[in-house]
């Protein structure tokens, strides 16, 4: 027995506890007890009060609930909706190799849709979009969770932390050293779509190097001819190599090619919940704010451990209302490609991958960012072999690039400035925006939503050398 809790039995275990199915003494329901190692030093941290208040406003048929939460010999424990029928990873798994019908696809597919438009609306991204992380429930709902590892908590220590995701899940411009907006989430969600329909993820590769390569194209195997036209389209259009590119959850909902399949296969209340005007309404069952700092103190842990690992972790990312007002951030006309041309030089040297693979994938129907259709003459490589990428990427085992990765530097600017902090409450405010780079800044345009994003982009490619050094 745990604060009025009945232990069922354990579900499973993450690397940061277990999760067991508990009841309370006074009812039959269940519900899923996350069960987290907390050390004393990471306790009470103050930044987190405002990503409190955020988190204590998430309420969806398509999140994983949030019911209460409690610290007891040295644990802080979260309770929250149970979800009978697992993640959507073991139902994959589970397949062998029986296609899913176009009809799950659909009614899943468009219940994860309804989730992340969700919390996009709030202006929080998730970041670690997987089928790993979202669950069935017994009545069929698909909810999106594991929320804990898409939150980053800069400390008032000596590091921030950035979360970065999960490596085969992760959009091309996050390898790029572009920062993650609404559109990275979007990608991720394109990955699960090919997941359910293909039974296998849709950058498969023996190497951190080829998997990059593949991601930085938007190069991938298409999908089984079968599936209707609209999802061939979907697919396509959501691994678009520049974000700008990629619909928003918004347009997939209601104006895509795809909008009025997805609607036809949504229960009733998510067909209604595509009118904006009520889902915005809906805010009933928050969590107590003061529950909700409790989890946010989790959310900093999880990251701190996370990065102790060297290996990286975590956060949704809010923006105020007077951000959206703002103009809104511009890409830059083309990536700047960093890490496509480091690869690029890497094929010159590198013994297990040839020019001619490369080639090979350029020839792809899909566009490569510097190459947005056209056919231009072939870039020269540099004959210097770029050793630092190089040796990463061939010392990196690639099953690490399912794993989720958090990354930390040291804290510039702010250190109380959260990624869940709003930019309203803090004393950074103005100044924040003054900083962004005027480039980037455009007047916001209806039928390009790439609306927004984090603040400050990580070194993905120096944690990952840290990763591999100490490997
Ligand atoms: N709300 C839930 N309902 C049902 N099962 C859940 C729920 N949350 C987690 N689980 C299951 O519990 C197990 C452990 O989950 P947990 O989130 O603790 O770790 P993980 O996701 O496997 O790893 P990590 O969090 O370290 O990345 C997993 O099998 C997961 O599917």
């Amino acid at each position: 027995m745990m604060d009025g809790y009945r232990v069922v039995r354990v579900i499973g275990e993450g690397s940061f506890g277990r999760a067991l199915l508990v009841r309370p003494a006074n009812s039959q329901e269940q519900f899923v007890l996350k069960e987290i190692r907390v050390t004393k030093s990471r306790r009470g941290a103050d930044s987190s009060h405002r990503e409190a208040a955020l988190l204590s406003t998430m309420n969806h048929p398509n999140i994983v609930a949030f019911r209460d939460s409690f610290e007891a010999d040295e644990h802080l424990y979260i309770v929250m909706e149970y979800c009978a029928g697992g993640d959507i990873l073991q139902r994959i798994k589970g397949q062998r190799n029986a296609l899913f019908t176009q009809d799950v696809i659909l009614n899943w597919f468009g219940q994860m849709c309804l989730g992340t438009k969700y919390i996009h609306d709030q202006r929080v991204l998730h970041r670690d979009l997987k089928s790993k992380n979202i669950f069935l429930a017994s009545n069929g709902a698909v909810k999106l969770g594991d929320f804990g590892s898409a939150c980053v908590l800069k400390s008032s220590e000596a590091y921030a932390y950035t979360y970065v995701g999960t490596p085969y899940y992760v959009s091309p411009e996050i390898w790029d050293s572009k920062p993650y907006n609404n559109k990275s989430d979007v990608w991720s969600l394109g990955c699960v779509l090919y997941e359910l329909c293909t039974l296998r993820h849709p950058f498969q590769a023996a190497s951190w190097k080829s998997l990059i390569l593949k991601v930085c194209r938007g190069a991938y195997p298409p999908l089984p001819s079968h599936l209707p036209y609209e999802l061939h389209h979907l697919i396509k259009h959501m691994f678009k190599t520049n974000p700008r590119d990629r619909p928003s959850l918004n347009t997939i909902l209601t104006s895509h090619r795809i909008s009025r399949l997805l609607r036809k296969h949504l229960p009733p209340q998510g067909r209604l919940a595509v009118d904006p005007q009520v889902l915005e309404g809906g805010q009933a069952g928050k969590w107590k704010k003061k529950e909700g700092v409790k989890v946010a103190t989790y959310l900093g842990q999880k990251s701190l451990l996370e990065s102790s690992r060297s290996l990286a972790g975590s956060c949704a990312e809010p923006m105020d209302k007077e951000e959206r007002k703002c103009p809104r951030r511009k890409w830059v006309e083309r990536p700047s490609e960093s890490v496509l041309e480091i690869l690029r030089n890497a094929d010159l040297t590198s013994s297990t991958f040839g020019s001619s693979v490369v080639s090979q994938e350029r020839s792809s129907t899909q566009s490569t960012p510097e190459d947005p259709g056209t056919t231009g003459p072939r870039r020269q490589w540099d004959k210097r072999p770029p050793e630092r990428l190089l040796s990463l990427l061939e010392k990196a085992p690639v099953s690490l690039a399912f794993e989720t990765y958090t990354v930390h530097r040291e804290a510039g600017g702010n250190p109380l400035v959260g990624p869940l902090s709003q930019a309203g409450w803090d004393d950074t405010d103005g100044l924040a925006e003054d900083l962004l780079d005027s480039q980037r800044l455009e007047p916001r345009s209806d039928d390009e939503d790439t609306d927004f994003e984090e603040d400050s982009p990580c070194d993905l490619i120096g944690e990952l050398e840290k990763i591999t050094l100490s490997l």
